[in-house]
């Protein structure tokens, strides 16, 4: 089994164009640890992602990995130990999916660019493990939205990382699919920081929870403790209700506007139907 890496973000400060993005933002991750990274939109997750698998340099502040400066080491070394999944992997749309999934070896190919049969064996696995094996001959550009996610997927644990990088994996997947994924992380045994939207969902699969708001992070610890009515109205201004299931965890009742007319939304057709 790969060894899980350890990941800390010392002071991270990033603001392109002078716009401050991340300020200041200090975490540290334990090998083998889950972690849900949290917050609404733009503030901030992915750009922390991005330098967290040394795709964005910060301003101030550093990144380390199992203790060394990532800006520090060379590009490929980090590349054998950190693995992102993020709604823009690049991939060229004309590749099969086995092609895509393969290319996860790129960091320890020799020279000859040759796969050995223990890689190839590999690659299988993890198409069997995403459930994309049935797909190996498919072109990418041909994939749904959930598809191209497992696929990606498939091609970061082909790269066998201590670190998993994971921005919004849910997004796309059907529920069976997202509760597998969230399963899988889990069981890996590597260290994996995932941004999550679905509170309830990353409350149940995340070991803890940070929660980044306007380029600060605000809150972090246990999940059955930081998903609460006050987090939710602050951070997102949303007035939501906040209750606890039997596993401590979070419930969440969403706000949503009573349905128009007695009859609900079958009023709402039989109206705009003699409109
Ligand atoms: N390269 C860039 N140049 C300028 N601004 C950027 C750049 N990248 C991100 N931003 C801005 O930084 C802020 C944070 O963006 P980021 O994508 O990190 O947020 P996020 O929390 O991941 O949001 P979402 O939940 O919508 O994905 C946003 O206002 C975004 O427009």
């Amino acid at each position: 089994m790969t060894e899980p890496a350890a990941l800390r973000i010392d002071d991270v400060h990033w603001a392109p164009g002078g716009k401050p993005v991340l300020r200041g933002v200090s975490l540290t991750v334990e090998p083998g640890e889950v972690v849900g990274l949290l917050g609404p939109n733009g503030s901030g997750k992915s750009s922390l992602l991005r330098c967290a698998y040394r795709r964005q340099r910060p301003d101030r502040g550093a990144v380390h990995l199992d203790g060394a400066d990532i800006w520090r080491t060379p590009a490929m070394r980090v590349a054998r130990r950190v693995a992102a999944v993020t709604q823009d992997a690049p991939a060229d749309l004309e590749n099969h999916v086995e092609q895509i999934v393969a290319l996860g070896r790129t960091p320890y190919l020799g020279a000859l660019g040759r796969l050995t049969a223990g890689e190839r064996s590999l690659i299988g696995a993890a198409m069997a493990r995403c459930e994309v094996a049935h797909l190996a001959g498919r072109s990418y550009a041909s994939l749904s939205g959930g598809e191209r996610q497992r696929v990606q997927l498939a091609r970061a644990l082909v790269q066998e990382p201590g670190l998993l990088i994971l921005d919004e994996p849910t997004n796309h997947l059907d529920l069976r699919h997202q509760v597998e994924l969230l399963g899988l992380i889990g069981e890996l045994g590597v260290t994996v920081v995932a941004a999550l939207h679905d509170l309830q969902l990353a409350a149940a699969a995340c070991d803890r929870l940070v929660v980044l708001h306007d380029g600060h992070l605000v809150a972090e610890g246990d999940p059955r403790e930081i998903v609460t009515e006050r987090l939710l109205a602050e951070v997102y201004g949303v007035a939501a209700e906040v209750s606890r299931g039997g596993d401590g965890l979070p419930r969440l009742s969403l706000p949503l506007p009573p349905k128009r007319g007695e009859g609900g939304r079958a009023a709402c057709r039989d109206e705009a139907a003699s409109a």
